[in-house]
Order: C-alpha cells, then structure tokens, then sequence
C-alpha cells in the first residue's frame, strides 16, 4: 500500500507508518493542484497539513484512495463531501496541536497589548525610542473568546490566569460549562460589544464565513484589539481594513489568511498596528510530533482494517461503545444484506429501528452498517461505511431511524425495514444472552436463524411435502441441510422457510425448487 506525504510532516511521526510492513511512503511537498491529482492516482491514503488542497478535482483521479490524514485539526483544505461521496475516510488529529495554538494566540496577544513586533524592529534599527510603544495591560481587560473549543477553552483559561473577565460565545457552551470555567457565557453580538481583546477559535464554515463582518465590528467598542489564529475567513479581511483605518480597531494579531500565502500587496499588510505570522499556530516541535504519530497511527488502522477514532466523516465510537457495538454491528450488516437480497428490487423509506437496552445507545454508526448492507445488492463494492448515507440520498431512498426503549420482548431489538415493490418488507434480529446473533423475523414471520453463511429461502403455501421435496432436490444435487426454519402465520395459509445450505446452489437446483406446485418466490441469501 502506498502513502503520499504532500506537506511537511514530522518523519519522526512518519516513522509510525514506515515500520508497518507493506506500506511505502512517498514523500512529495508542494505540488501543485494538477501534479497532486496525478501523484495521488496510485495512492492508498494521502497525508496533508493545511498547505495541500485536496479538491474534487484531485480526489476524481484518486482511484484507489481509502484515507487522507489531516495532521492538524482543520480540514477547510479538503473536500470532504467529495471525499465521502467516495467513500474515503477522512481522518484528523484534533488535540495534538491545541496548546501549540493556544499558546501562539496568547503571544499574538500580548504581543499587541505591548507593540512588541514594532519595538524589536525598531531597536533592530538602531534606535531607542520608548514613548512610541506604550501599551495596556491585560488584567481587568475583557476577552471575548468566539468558539469555545478545544483551543478557546485553553485562550479562556490563561485569560483568567492573567486576571482578564473572558466573555465566552459559542452555540454548545453551556450555562454549567461556562460556570465551571468561570467565564460568561454570551450572545455573539453582546460578547464582542463588551470586550477589549476578541479572539476567535471556530472552525471555517458556511455559517463562520465573515462570522466578523462590517456590522460586527460597528457593535464593538473604539480601541478594541482583534486575534484571529484559527482561520483565514472568520474575520472579513476588507471589513478589519476598513476598521482599522477608521481607527475603530486599534490593533489585529493574524496567523491564518483568506488567501495563503498572504500576497504581497494585501491592503493589510499597510497596517503598522497589524502583526502577522504566516501560519504558525501548530508549528513547535512537540505538536508537529504529536499530530504525525496520531495521524500516522490513524493511517495505518484505516489501511489496515482496525478501528481508528478520528474520522471527520463517520460518527465517533468510543472504546465503550465499540465495544457494546461490535456484535451488533456484525448483525446489522448482515440483516441490512438479508433485506436487500429478499427484496433486490427497488427500495424506498427505509426504516432502522432500535428497541430495548439498544435504544439507550448513540447508534448513528451502526445505522451506516445496516445502510451499507442494504445497498452492497445495488452498488457492491462501491458502498462504504463512510458513503452509504450519501449514496442512499442520492440515489432519492428516505432513511429513517426509529428508537424504541420499552417496546420489545427482546432485551435489544434491531429491526430493518423498506418499501419495495411487494410492499414495506421487515427483517429483524437480536442477540441472546451468551448464544450470539439470531435473525428472529422476516416480514410477518417469526423464526429463528443465525445470521450466517449460505441460505435458500423461499415462500410458498403451507401444505404437507414441501419440505420433503425441497431435500429431495436438494439431496440428488449433493447440498447437505445445516438448519431449517419454518415460519407460518396459520395452518395451510403462507409461510416461509429459511434453509442453511452448505454449499453454492446452482441456478438450476433454484429453478427446479421453484417449479414445485405452491412455491411462488425462492431466492438464493448469502450472509
Ligand atoms: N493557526 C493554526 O495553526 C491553528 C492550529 C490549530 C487549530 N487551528 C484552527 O482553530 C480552530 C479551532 O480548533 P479547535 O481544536 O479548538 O476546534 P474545536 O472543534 O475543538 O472547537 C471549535 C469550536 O467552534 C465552535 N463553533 C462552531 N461554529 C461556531 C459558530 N458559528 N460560532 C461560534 N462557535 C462555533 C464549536 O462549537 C467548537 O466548540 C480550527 O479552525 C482549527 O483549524 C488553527
Ligand atoms: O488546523 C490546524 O491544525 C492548523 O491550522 C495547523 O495547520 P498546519 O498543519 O498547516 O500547521
């Protein structure tokens, strides 16, 4: 399996990769959108920091690319709708860089509070001149921190080490939290009116584009200082000009651009009252080496097939859960198959429902394994967990979950159902205590079946001989039984049978099945 390193990444963290037998690295640094396109064609998983754009364009000829490892937190630099569209897993490492971030906002900060910037160049200079560098003091000073996350958290804490009140916005804080931390919590607007320093740590999205335009800097008070070591973007760059020109904002400390690098004739770089980094919130030895290990490691478990934690494009599992989960992963993706090989036709609304102790449970993830069963008899291969969602909504398939915590007689109850053209067919299954996965329904029929290897399954008419003669044909063809099922709803009226198979049944000993008076459907199941 081949790696393409596309950014500077720490070798020591690569080191984790190289030892893994079976996997090459390249390392190739600065490419351009065209060349990365082309390189990436023979990759298995492309590792990036913020420099390399992973852009459809580039991920159209990644044939067979499984993962891309972010070695840092923001993944505004990769499409990653496209990305999942393909089934790509799309891994991050999002704490190995926060105090590093952290800590370059703090001296960004100070930095402005105290012209430190303008003082060096100036005794750099040869001249010694200290009335010009009058700065102001942090204490008493109120911080507004937008977006209180991993690195916000960490600014609003040393904030409050230095005796500055923190006014904290951020849609998931809540009231507790922000008690906990000793901080107010705040509006956007209000927060950014009350402060003296404002610093924003959200990610780039839709919703934080400009989240700091024209009419939020008018809320803010004259002299207000601004800090923007998150993203390029959060902050509108011709906005902050106009602010700083007008006075209104006495001073901007900027480590992230809405075009990297900065060009050389950005209005922003007129400011005298503007400090710059180029991007170097992440850049100190140990986070470089903290987010190539983890990214590393994550790279390897994704190409491996182990499990990895970090993925931008798939629900979290913890250990905990994983663990509860991992049985019934195994049986979703195998009653998500059963469904889709009952019903191979066309399928609208799909329902996942989860009764019992299961119900309790976050099973965002499992949901992706049904999904991923389903829709394997319609796109095999090419559905992933990462892509069943999408490939579903795309393909105009209505997906529901339904959460059921007291209404099963089973302790846990996993239950799949659709609409097809014979109606909303439903499959169910559960685990018992110590004797493993069962399958315990197909549409009306109670049974049960363990949910593996090769089946026939049919629906005829309950009348005597049936079984008999479907062992009859299948004997003179040498396929021995393992179980049977039987499943009927009233003497002589419709019933299903489940029959566990010990090898491949050929098309013809189906047909000759078929052929038998009061069988009306047969179909081949593997699981
Ligand atoms: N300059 C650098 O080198 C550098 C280094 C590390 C991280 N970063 C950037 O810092 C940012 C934050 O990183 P983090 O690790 O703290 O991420 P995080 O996910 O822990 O925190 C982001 C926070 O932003 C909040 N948020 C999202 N939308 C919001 C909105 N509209 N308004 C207010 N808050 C909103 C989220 O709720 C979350 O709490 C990321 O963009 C990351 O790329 C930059
Ligand atoms: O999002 C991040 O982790 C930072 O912006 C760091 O980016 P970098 O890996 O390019 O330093």
């Amino acid at each position: 399996m081949k790696v393409l390193v596309a950014d500077d990444i720490s070798r020591q963290g690569l080191e984790k990769l190289r030892i893994v037998p079976d996997i090459e690295i390249e390392v190739r640094t600065g490419l351009s959108e065209a060349e990365l396109a082309q390189a990436v064609r023979a990759a298995d998983a492309l590792l990036v920091r913020s420099q390399s754009k992973v852009t459809e364009r580039v991920l159209e000829s990644a044939g067979r690319l499984k993962v891309i490892g972010r070695a840092g937190v923001g993944v505004d630099n990769i499409d990653v709708a496209a990305a999942t569209r393909r089934g790509i897993v799309v891994v991050n490492a999002p704490d190995g860089n926060t105090i590093s971030a952290c800590e370059h906002t703090f001296a960004m900060m100070i930095g402005l509070a105290r012209h430190i910037p303008r003082a060096h160049a100036s005794v750099k200079a040869g001249v010694w001149d200290r009335k010009s560098f009058v700065g102001v003091e942090l204490m008493g000073k109120t911080l507004a921190v937008i977006g209180m996350g991993r690195i916000g958290t960490e600014v609003a804490k040393r904030a409050k080490a230095f005796g500055m009140k923190v006014v904290g916005y951020d849609p998931f804080l809540t009231d507790d939290r922000a008690k906990e931390l000793g901080i107010v919590k705040a509006a956007l607007e209000d927060a950014v009116a009350a402060a003296d320093f404002i610093t924003v740590h959200t990610p780039l999205t839709k919703e934080t584009r400009h989240l700091i335009d024209a009419a939020m800097f008018a809320r803010m008070k004259d002299g207000v200082r601004i800090v923007n070591c998150a993203r390029g973007g959060i902050i509108d760059e011709q906005a902050l000009c106009d602010a700083l020109a007008a006075g209104k904002v006495a001073g901007a400390a900027l480590d992230v651009y809405e075009q990297e690098p900065l060009p050389a004739d950005h209005p922003l770089r007129r400011f005298d009252n503007v400090i710059f980094t180029p991007h170097l919130g992440a850049s100190t030895e140990e986070a470089q080496l903290n987010v190539a290990i983890v990214v590393a490691e994550e790279v390897a478990n994704v190409l491996l097939g182990r499990p990895f934690r970090n993925a931008v494009n798939l629900p979290s599992l913890d250990k905990e859960l994983s663990d509860y989960l991992a049985p019934y992963l195994v049986l979703g993706e195998k009653l998500g198959a059963l469904l889709g090989q009952l019903s191979p036709q066309s399928m609208a609304d799909i329902e996942i429902a989860y009764g019992g102790e299961l119900a309790l449970q976050d099973v965002s993830f499992l949901s992706r394994t049904v999904l991923k069963g389903l829709l394997s008899q319609r796109f095999a291969d090419e559905v992933n967990y990462v892509n069943a969602p999408t490939l579903a909504q795309e393909a105009g398939i209505n997906v529901r979950e339904v959460k059921q915590p007291k209404s099963t007689v089973f302790t846990s109850l996993l239950s799949v159902s659709a609409v097809t053209p014979q109606g909303r067919r439903r499959v169910a299954g559960t685990l018992y205590n110590g004797a493993g996965a069962r399958i315990v329904q197909i549409d009306d029929y109670r049974i049960d079946m363990l949910p593996e290897g090769r089946m026939i399954y049919t629906e005829h008419v309950d009348r005597p001989g049936m079984i008999g003669r479907i062992g009859m044909i299948l004997g003179e063809a040498d396929i021995n039984i393992g179980s049977m099922q039987v499943g009927r709803r009233d003497t002589g009226g419709q019933a299903v049978m489940l029959l566990s198979v010990d090898k491949p049944v050929p098309s013809e000993v189906l047909d000759a099945i078929g052929q038998i008076a009061g069988i009306h459907t047969i179909r081949s199941i593997e699981l």
